[in-house]
């Protein structure tokens, strides 16, 4: 095979930050997604519908002259999140979902949610509602090892949280782990995972073997290969549990390259090439499409996109290796293997 014709696909959980950032990133997403749900850790952070609806704004002017990249938003869940604020914002279509970050856990998320009890009437509103909850799901106790974040989140702070909640609709964001895959099987309908693009491609030893590597550091840390092997078996089942969130993180390489290196990769501009390589490999390029383009949208209660695009397979794909934006350079995701499909124009 080497054309291959999809929907039009979708990014579940993206980075756009704002500013001149925002300005020379958008368009690296614009070009090939139709939608994105954008996530909300700006400084500071989107906690209110009407920041909510400013930020929308703001995405929409950065976009490139007649694109139709639709920017659907979220909140940033705190402590003193109001409900009536959500449920207005869902009701008039500002927000698509609210995020819940646990207090330190990412980049960003300082005012997340440390005591749980302090948002239960909120996550009472969104059930009520149908409102989805997007969870960065690691706990963030010092004397829990980092690889071992997700899953005790899963267990002591997850499903607890889901049998408090009945009828929430939840995602795991960016899942990494055999624990992550089976978990989000087992919720039926109101429960679904995003998979990143580079959780796919890297296990643990990119970051760390032959000297330390700050690009391939993001949150949560890719895990050891039978993880990756898990979310590569996941993604290409065709299982509607699992779609596409590319977790699309861009910092500056000066704050990678750094004694103290943010997390994040950024994997926008070469994401597709990057995925059907992945499929291709994996024999189940006629699942990329239910991966990037049936199963979020299904999730989110939302039509497929009725555009399509078109990959093809040939020569090796060049791609810049650095995107420049007026903040600085951000490193494009190197996923060390060459990619043969290119997304038409
Ligand atoms: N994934 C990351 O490593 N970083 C994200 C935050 C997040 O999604 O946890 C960021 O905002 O940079
Ligand atoms: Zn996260
Ligand atoms: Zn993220």
């Amino acid at each position: 095979m080497d054309t291959l014709t999809l929907r039009r696909p979708d990014d579940w959980h993206l980075h756009l930050r704002d500013g001149a950032m925002l300005a020379g990133i958008a368009p690296e997403s614009a070009r090939h997604f139709a939608r994105a749900i954008i996530m909300p850790n700006l400084v500071p952070p989107v906690v209110i519908g009407a920041q909510a609806a400013a930020y929308r704004d703001r995405i929409r002017a950065a976009l490139p002259e007649g694109s139709a990249f639709t920017p659907l938003m979220t909140l940033y869940l705190t402590e003193q999140t109001d409900p009536a604020d959500v449920v207005r914002a869902h009701r008039e279509g500002i927000i698509t979902a609210v995020k819940l970050y646990p207090a330190g856990a990412t980049t960003n998320s300082a005012s997340g949610v440390r005591d749980f009890d302090k948002v239960r009437g909120v996550l009472e509103a969104m059930a009520e509602a149908g409102i989805p909850l997007c969870v960065h799901g690691e706990v963030v106790d010092s004397d829990i090892d980092i690889f071992d974040r997700e899953a005790v989140f899963i267990d002591r702070v997850l499903d607890p949280l889901r049998r408090r909640t009945p009828g929430l609709r939840v995602v795991m964001e960016h899942i990494t782990t055999r624990q992550g895959v089976d978990y989000a099987a087992s919720g039926g309908p109101d429960l679904g995972a995003t998979i990143t693009t580079h959780h796919l491609v890297i296990n643990r030893n990119a970051i760390l073997v032959g000297g330390i590597k700050p690009h391939y550091y993001c949150l949560p840390v890719a895990k050891r290969e039978e993880h990756r092997l898990a979310l590569r078996k996941a993604a290409t089942s065709g299982n509607p549990s699992y779609f596409l969130g590319t977790d699309s993180a861009p910092h500056i390489d000066p704050l990678k390259e750094n004694a103290c290196g943010c997390a994040g990769c950024f994997t926008a501009t070469n994401t597709l090439s990057i995925l059907a390589e992945v499929f291709e490999l994996e024999a189940a390029l006629d699942r990329l499409e239910a991966f990037a383009s049936l199963n979020g949208p299904a999730f989110y209660r939302l039509p497929p996109n009725e555009a399509r695009i078109t990959l093809t397979r040939g020569a090796p794909v060049s791609y810049p290796a650095k995107i420049a934006t007026g903040d600085g350079p951000v490193t494009v995701f190197d996923p060390m293997m060459p990619l043969h499909w290119r997304v038409a124009d």
